[in-house]
């Protein structure tokens, strides 16, 4: 942690904005973090909502609540969502705000979980609160992790002024076990390359497979088979409309069709690979041996030639990317804790 961790020393602000991966509610949390933050107000924005099931989140605002710590599932592309947090953190700053001229918020959270994106978001809004601000700057946002490297501060109110820090995301020197390496490397908090895309690739494989996911795809498997049938009869149909030369569709729109069309493919070689298996999901080397014929059944979904060198690298790195971008539907891969009541 280095420089960061002297810096968090330092300023840790009046509050700090936990923000952590809405489908790795627990698996982001920095424990190390956690007696340093314990003493500060905080909320935790559970970020990437849109990519999470709405059902599960419910569940975790519970245990949250259960728990007695304020949390909000967010999306930081979202203006109004944005506006939702920054009006729990106002009602959480009140009392300090009658009393201190300055204030300051950290947003902190493990790489990639959306800190500069929800800066960003807060900044926007601050400077339509606030039009005779400083030249906004913008934080860096990407898809990798380790885009943020320095810390960057944005004022976002005035009279008592309220500054929010960006920081880069900071991972725990040692990760407690490997599946929530594994959650957090899925997550993108890892960079792939640290883990190998294929490893991540199968742990993918096998969350799904033991949560019977797939096989709520039937009805995708059925109507990816129907357009396979009807691709094959309209070929037999002689058109002179396919002789004329095809208007290309706007290339935004056609690479979204095309990816829904891959991502439905997919989906439907994942149904019909677990739906005929008859093995056990509970047994490691059966499960094994269902994700092995996933791959195959991957490279030919996502078109990937035999030949092709790397083959299984390119089937992982695509089958992540569709998932990552919610393209096979919303997931949360961190189960919600069990809450024992004390009588
Ligand atoms: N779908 C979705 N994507 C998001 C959301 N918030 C951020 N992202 C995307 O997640 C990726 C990472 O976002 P960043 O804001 O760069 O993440 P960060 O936490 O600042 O990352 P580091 O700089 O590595 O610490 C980018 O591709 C964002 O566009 C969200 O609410 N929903």
């Amino acid at each position: 942690m280095g420089g960061v961790g002297k810096i968090l020393k330092k300023c840790l602000g009046e509050m700090s904005f936990n923000i952590g991966g809405g489908n790795i509610p627990l698996s982001s949390a920095n424990q190390d973090l956690q007696p340093r933050l314990s003493s500060k107000r905080r909320v935790i924005a559970l970020n990437k909502k849109d990519l999470a099931n709405p059902n599960i989140m419910h569940r975790w605002v519970d245990y949250f609540d259960s728990c007695k710590q304020d949390c909000l599932p967010i999306n930081a592309h979202s203006r109004s969502s944005v506006q939702k947090l920054l009006e729990l953190v106002e009602l959480k700053l009140k009392e300090k705000i009658a009393k201190e001229p300055t204030l300051l918020v950290m947003v902190v959270g493990v790489p990639n979980v959306g800190k500069s994106a929800l800066i960003n978001c807060i900044h926007q809004i601050a400077s339509s609160r606030f039009p005779v601000q400083e030249k906004k700057k913008r934080a860096k946002v990407g898809p990798l992790p380790g885009v943020t490297q320095d810390i960057a501060g944005f004022k976002i109110a005035q009279r008592p002024s309220i500054y929010v820090l960006d920081t880069p995301g900071v991972l725990v020197p040692t990760i407690a076990d490997i599946e929530t390496g594994l959650k957090l490397a899925l997550a993108g908090s890892v960079k792939d390359s640290v883990v190998g895309e294929e490893r991540i690739a199968q742990y993918l494989l096998a969350v799904l497979n033991t949560r019977q996911t797939p096989l709520h795809w039937r009805n995708v498997h059925i109507n990816t088979l129907k357009e396979l049938q009807k691709e094959t009869n309209d070929k037999h149909d002689y058109n002179i409309k396919d002789l004329l030369p095809r208007r290309q569709a706007p290339l935004v729109a056609s690479s979204g069709h095309y990816v829904e069309g891959v991502a439905k493919e997919v989906q439907s070689a994942l149904y019909s690979t677990l739906s005929e298996f008859r093995g056990d999901l509970e047994d490691e080397n059966e499960l094994e041996v269902l994700i092995e014929k996933q791959f195959e059944a991957l490279q030919k979904a996502l078109k990937i030639s035999n030949k092709a060198n790397e083959a299984r690298i390119m089937v992982s790195k695509k089958f992540l990317t569709l998932f990552r971008a919610g393209k096979l539907g919303p997931f949360i891969l961190d189960d919600v804790p069990i809450v024992t009541s004390k009588s």
